[in-house]
């Protein structure tokens, strides 16, 4: 016969104890990680003086992928890899803002998804990062244009009918601003569906070895998926149209977003080589790392 020495209040305190000893341990590694980061603005900072310009963009969003794609792959147990990335994001988001100015402009439209797009900007730029809702896509993009601290939400072309801001993003004059990512970063197959935007920022596209870029042709003339198919293809590319837009005046009248499944870089030759022909313009977007795919997530 076993005597039981432990009573259930024992073993509670007992585990309790242990969850301290851990919530202190994660307190400690969150204050050391903010210490890092302070020595990684610093890093920026001289950077950006060593190429003559006074500030930086603390916002590194192919790093951020990077993070999470790398917790991902060695989570464990049945903590939803979603709750990781929130926490995360909310670490991240938090870090970012110690480095200098920054704040997200979301689109919401007029349809109802305000409150989808608002979520998905909430959870992945953290709950106290300023945030302003627009209900029109343009103004989200003239913000982005306007000021180097601000990440504008949109949603993604070809799936929301006031998708068509990357029109105005292709044709206008150039600026700094690029797509650089894409949200959710987690695609879960049996979750539910949500929408999914495109973040653009006055940031880098930068490769992380699985990467979607965006490229926008500009033609006198209307053409064809095919047609599109085989110019992309003859310039050493591959890609599919995934919107396309008539504007009223000027030469380049037809335009086409093509999505490419790799990473472009902005001197990339093939850019260059797209352009002839009927194509007058081809232009770099920008483009995101590629979200995680999961068939299921902790359910
Ligand atoms: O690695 C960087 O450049 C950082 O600034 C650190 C960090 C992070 O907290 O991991 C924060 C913001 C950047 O957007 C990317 C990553």
């Amino acid at each position: 016969m076993t005597i039981e020495t432990t009573s259930p209040e024992k073993a509670l305190a007992e585990v309790r104890k242990e969850i301290d000893a851990l919530d202190d341990a994660l307190h400690d590694l969150l204050m050391k990680r903010t210490e890092l980061v302070v020595e990684v603005a610093e890093a920026k900072a001289r950077a950006a003086s060593a190429a003559g310009e006074g500030s930086f963009v603390a916002f590194r969003p192919a790093r951020e992928a990077q993070v999470l794609r790398r917790l991902a792959e060695r989570h464990r147990g049945s903590l939803p890899v979603r709750v990781i990335f929130r926490l995360w994001r909310e670490i991240i988001a938090a870090m970012t803002r110690i480095q200098g100015p920054f704040r997200v402009d979301v689109f919401g439209g007029q349809d109802g998804s305000a409150l989808s797009f608002w979520d998905l900007a909430r959870s992945y730029y953290g709950s106290s990062t300023p945030m302003e809702l627009h209900d029109n896509a343009r103004d989200v993009l003239r913000r982005v244009v306007q000021d180097r601290s601000v990440v504008g939400i949109l949603p993604e072309p070809g799936t929301h009918a006031a998708a068509d801001w990357w029109v105005m993003f292709a044709a206008g004059g150039q600026s700094e601003a690029r797509v650089v990512a894409c949200l959710p970063f987690i695609d879960v197959a049996e979750g539910e569906n949500h929408v999914r935007a495109l973040v653009v920022a006055q940031t880098g596209f930068e490769p992380t070895g699985d990467d979607t870029s965006l490229v926008a042709i500009s033609s006198s003339e209307s053409l064809s998926d095919s047609r599109v198919t085989s110019l992309v293809a003859a310039a050493g590319f591959s890609g599919q149209r995934i919107a396309d837009a008539k504007l009223a005046d000027g030469p380049s009248s037809h335009i086409y977003l093509i999505s490419m499944p790799f990473h472009v870089a902005e001197d990339d030759k093939r850019l260059a080589a797209l352009e002839g022909g009927p194509i007058l313009e081809a232009r770099l977007l920008g483009g995101y790392a590629n979200p995680i795919e999961r068939a299921t997530d902790g359910e």
